[in-house]
């Protein structure tokens, strides 16, 4: 699991070992991180470095400075001034300050451009030349390795504006939003948190956290020699409806392949068809340890008495499309709520583009309001618990933006809450597997073919 902090969390951080060491060198150890990952990235040749005026101009010079001693280094000051000790630093060691256009000339000859022009405090809306030169670099073939983040980008914010797109980002003690939020994220590249000695302690109930495969691996629950389908965890599906049958063959796909104990299906489908494909299936309600409602089920009747029913049974549920306009009253603690954009903004009555710009907020407001836990789908998977703290699972390819591939997410999610997950964590988890899924199988492969591959991705991670 790894922290993501603002801005201004960084900034505090880093005034307490301000205050508690003044002469520390934050900038040293910063430059010197960039220095080692540009070396990494591009062993041998000319480095252009871009520098601004603030702090992050200064980490690119001092790594300038440092790439200097052996081999050609131009530094170009996008915005006509750099930091002071820096720039001094940058001269000393023999790098060549150049011009805007020298610079544009510089890049064909480039093995590496360091892009160290703006940082936290980037500020949306690059200057013309800057932005001109960074369409230059991402239109050539040479790597750019961002400081901090690539500028022009918003650390608090997934949105983007005229920016750098790096191939590597360097940051430092912790991620930003920036780093882990799409569309942002992609321009990031790969990203390099590096420590230079800045601890940023966060606020449990307010965290941003990112999830990674181990601890996938670690929360996926695994049977043992006491194990029998009820211990497993049996998951009941009143998913699909005519119009949707095949929702309801995407669910059950969703939830025997993450390995339920037992999927016992309630839905409106023709049950001849769902065991036609799916004959370990039993059919109609019975002992169960969570339910799975709403994929599928479109418009059709009496979605409140569904979902009203679900809870009078007291268990866990997975609550998906056309019957998150229809939850019941009250608190819906160890509930899994699984909005897209367009679903939580009908929730909350504001428009999908403000969910879009405002994913974790709006994420935690619905979690804050109902007690469930909600997973927020989209290129970037949020998951907001009431308490405010928000995980956010393991990235995968865009592939699996496609009709059908939240109804295999809510049966994964199903089966994990049967097998005793909290509704937090098997939203985390089953977001995860189905990209890391899709990330091991790249290409269009349809919601139904992808999730017959989960079992040999959840026994490879295991093992
Ligand atoms: N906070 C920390 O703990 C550390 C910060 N460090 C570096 O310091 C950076 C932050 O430095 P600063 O606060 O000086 O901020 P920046 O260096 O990110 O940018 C500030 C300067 O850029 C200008 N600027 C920003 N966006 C602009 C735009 N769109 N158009 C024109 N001018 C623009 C601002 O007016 C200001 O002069 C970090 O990103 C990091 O690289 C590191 O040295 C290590 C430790
Ligand atoms: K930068």
């Amino acid at each position: 699991m790894r922290q993501v902090i603002t801005a201004q969390q960084m900034r505090d951080a880093e005034q307490r070992v301000f205050d508690a060491e003044p002469d520390v060198d934050l900038m040293g150890r910063a430059a010197r991180a960039v220095a080692k990952i540009a070396e990494g990235v591009a062993p041998s040749g000319p480095v252009l470095v871009a520098v601004g005026p603030g702090n992050n101009g200064g980490d690119g010079l001092f790594a300038a400075a440092h790439l200097a001693d052996h081999r050609p280094v131009t530094v170009w000051l996008a915005m006509g001034k750099g930091h002071e000790a820096g720039l001094a630093a940058a001269r000393a060691a023999g790098c060549h300050v150049v011009d805007a256009v020298a610079a544009a000339a510089a890049l064909g000859d480039a093995a590496l451009v360091i892009d160290a022009v703006t940082g936290l405090g980037s500020r949306p809306e690059l200057p013309t030349t800057t932005a001109t030169f960074a369409e230059a670099c991402e239109a050539s073939a040479v790597p750019v390795l961002s400081v901090d983040l690539p500028s022009g980008l918003d650390a608090d914010s997934g949105q983007v504006h005229d920016s750098f797109r790096a191939q590597h980002t360097v940051t430092f003690a912790a991620l930003k939003a920036c780093h882990v939020q799409e569309p942002a994220a992609s321009r990031c590249g790969q990203v390099h948190v590096v420590d230079i000695g800045v601890p940023v302690p966060q606020d449990e109930g307010q965290a941003v956290r990112q999830a990674d495969e181990a601890d996938v691996a670690r929360w996926w629950p695994r049977p043992d020699a006491t194990s029998d389908k009820y211990s497993r965890g049996v998951v009941m599906l009143d998913t699909g409806s005519e119009h949707y049958q095949g929702a309801a063959l995407l669910t059950v796909a969703g939830a025997l392949n993450a390995g339920a104990g037992m999927v016992r299906y309630t839905g409106r489908v023709h049950s001849g068809l769902v065991l036609s494909r799916f004959p370990s299936v039993v059919v109609g309600e019975g002992r169960a340890q969570a339910m799975v409602l709403g994929s599928g089920w479109g418009d059709t009747d009496g979605a409140e008495g569904r979902v009203a029913n679900a809870r009078l049974h007291g268990l866990p549920a997975v609550v998906d499309a056309n019957a998150l306009y229809a939850l019941p009253q009250g608190r819906l603690d160890g509930w899994l709520l699984t909005p897209h954009a367009g679903e939580l903004s009908r929730m909350l009555g504001c428009s999908r583009s403000h969910v879009q710009t405002e994913p974790v907020s709006c994420a935690r407001e619905v979690a804050r309001t109902t007690g469930a836990a909600v997973l927020l789908k989209g290129a970037t998977q949020y998951v907001a618990e009431p308490s405010g703290r928000v995980t956010i699972a393991v990235p995968g390819p865009n592939w699996t933006a496609q009709a059908g591939s939240g109804d295999v997410l809510a049966g994964i999610c199903g089966t994990l809450l049967a097998a005793g997950l909290p509704a937090w964590r098997a939203g985390v988890v089953g977001a995860s597997i189905q990209a890391m899924t899709a990330a091991r199988n790249p290409g269009p492969y349809p919601p139904d073919a992808l999730a017959a591959r989960l079992p040999e991705v959840i026994g490879s991670l295991l093992a």
